[in-house]
């Protein structure tokens, strides 16, 4: 079953009803996930306790931005879990930017993730740096952000005020923890969204808990 208007599916399994993409690329898996064909069409499950998208979905995420043909810029891919089903959502006429510095785990993503997904531009470069990214070109509808940095709000903004669309979407994941371990989580999502709120329109802010407990995600429009 298709959720309303959104690009990601509820399939049975097991008994229960399970979030899920439909595969881009046949019979690939990027993280051990389950593939389940129906009429003819292949799904992979995605997993809330792997991406904290999916996460937000669970938790009822009401502003779903992805869609067929989006082009996204994705600040700190990792291995890729997440942007793998983006990539399935986006579509073959999608365009994702992927960001990820650390050489390692980019090595991974290549070879997992963008090696098998044309949709996927990955780029081996610091977040701090966006005009280093020589291969972004023109503006994107999305942009995400999740790179675990104390200061990651206003790495943030500054890549929102180079590739972001006006009244283009912005998802921030806050690790809790990570930006000051005296105070409260409560309090330093507060902190975070005060400093968006000069150049966003905050439009939900979603505790992934118990999918993930240690990080919230706050989901704005761009306004400059
Ligand atoms: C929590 S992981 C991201 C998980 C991923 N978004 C997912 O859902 O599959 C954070 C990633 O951000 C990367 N990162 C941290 N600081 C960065 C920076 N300044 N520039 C680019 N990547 C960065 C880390 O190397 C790490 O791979």
């Amino acid at each position: 079953m298709k959720e309303d208007n959104f690009e990601f599916f509820w399939i049975n399994s097991d008994g229960e009803k399970k979030l899920a993409t439909e595969n881009l690329v046949i019979g690939n898996q990027v993280y051990n996930e389950k593939l389940i064909t129906k009429k003819g069409t292949e799904y992979r499950l995605w997993d809330p306790f792997r991406s904290k998208l999916a996460a937000a979905i669970m938790n009822g995420l009401e502003i779903f931005p992805f869609k067929n043909k989006s082009s996204v810029l994705y600040l700190g891919v990792s291995t890729g879990t997440t942007v793998s089903h983006i990539s399935d959502i986006v579509g073959p006429s999608g365009i994702i930017f992927g960001v990820e510095h650390a050489s390692r785990v980019a090595r991974d993503f290549l070879d997992r993730v963008a090696s098998h997904r044309a949709n996927i531009i990955p780029i081996l470069q610091d977040a701090r740096k966006p005009k280093e990214y020589f291969s972004v070109f023109g503006k994107v509808d999305v942009v995400y952000v999740d790179i675990a940095q104390p200061d990651q709000t206003n790495i943030a903004i500054e890549n929102c005020k180079m590739y972001l669309k006006k009244d283009g979407y912005f998802f921030l994941v806050i690790k809790t923890r990570s930006i000051d371990v005296t105070k409260s989580p409560k309090r330093i999502v507060e902190e975070e969204i005060q400093r968006m709120e000069v150049y966003f329109e905050i439009l939900q802010v979603i505790d992934l808990h118990p999918y993930d407990k240690d990080h919230a995600m706050v989901i704005a429009k761009f306004l400059k």
